[in-house]
């Protein structure tokens, strides 16, 4: 089954569209788990089995393992996720994208060293640095279009041709770069009003949109301006708000709890 496939199955079954991102870092952990590779994954693990209910998608951030060395528990969890939660799709968050011999060595990284379902990428160097990615048709390639950080819009908003940048990346994988059917775009829940105009340029393309929670987006919002015609197309994604929910020895049942209640917001919002 391919990554757009499996996403789509698991909108449905799980009747969810909240992404849960993993981003360890080890200062946050409660009492009892150290931040080598063990810790990590142990840690991660505990996340994963208490939010899985409540998931479409798992989203592992690379630069918060491989920071700690840590890049064993990585490869271990997403076998472990792929094992233990069959059918919920694994995002690798890692932003990639180079010249061209590079960039098959980052889709080598992905999806054969991490055997992630789908990855991040940035557009800025133009398709020959994503086109190994895009060339996996059975692989979900996952592009930065207007971005979550307070800065986004200094590039990303800069006029060219008369609309801003963004939106020429939101056509552009649209109509050329998704042959393969396998593109989404990451557009950040910070920004609703761009949420809204990207979704009128792309269809039915499905979007990953992080800034819930630690970043203050408003979930609500992104579901009125964002969702697709059917009431899916979201990945809406929360890291640290759903991690470190308590970092007590409840850490896992709180965590759990923080997912639950972004999936019954966002579900308030699609009736
Ligand atoms: O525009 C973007 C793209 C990626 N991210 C990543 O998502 C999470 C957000 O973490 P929170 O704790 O929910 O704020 C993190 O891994 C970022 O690298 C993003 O925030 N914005």
């Amino acid at each position: 089954m391919s990554f757009m496939q499996a996403l789509k199955a698991r909108w449905n079954d799980s009747a969810s569209l909240v992404c849960v991102g993993l981003d360890p870092e080890p200062a946050k952990f409660p009492t009892g788990f150290a931040g080598d590779d063990e810790g990590v994954f142990d840690f991660c693990r505990a996340i994963v089995d208490a939010t899985a209910e409540y998931a479409c998608a798992f989203k592992p951030q690379i630069a918060h393992f491989a920071a700690l060395g840590a890049e064993d528990a990585l490869t271990r969890l997403i076998a472990y996720l792929h094992a233990s939660h069959p059918g919920v799709p694994v995002i690798l968050d890692a932003k990639r994208g180079d010249i061209g011999s590079t960039a098959q060595q980052y889709a080598r990284e992905a999806f054969e060293r991490y055997a992630a379902d789908a990855v991040t990428a940035n557009p800025y160097l133009g398709r020959d640095s994503v086109q190994p990615f895009l060339d996996r048709a059975d692989r979900g390639v996952v592009i930065l279009c207007r971005t979550s950080n307070p800065g986004a819009g200094d590039l990303q908003d800069l006029v060219v041709d008369g609309r801003p940048l963004y939106q020429h990346v939101a056509s552009m994988v649209a109509r050329d770069w998704n042959e393969n059917g396998n593109c989404a775009l990451v557009v950040g829940a910070t920004w609703p009003e761009q949420l809204r105009e990207v979704r009128a340029i792309i269809g039915n393309m499905p979007i990953l949109v992080p800034g819930v929670g630690a970043q203050g987006g408003d979930a609500e919002a992104v579901v009125r301006n964002a969702a697709s015609a059917d009431g899916t197309g979201l990945l809406v994604s929360s890291s640290r708000a759903i991690l470190y929910a308590s970092n007590g020895a409840d850490f896992a049942e709180a965590a759990g709890r923080a997912a639950r209640e972004l999936r019954d917001t966002i579900n308030a919002a699609r009736r």
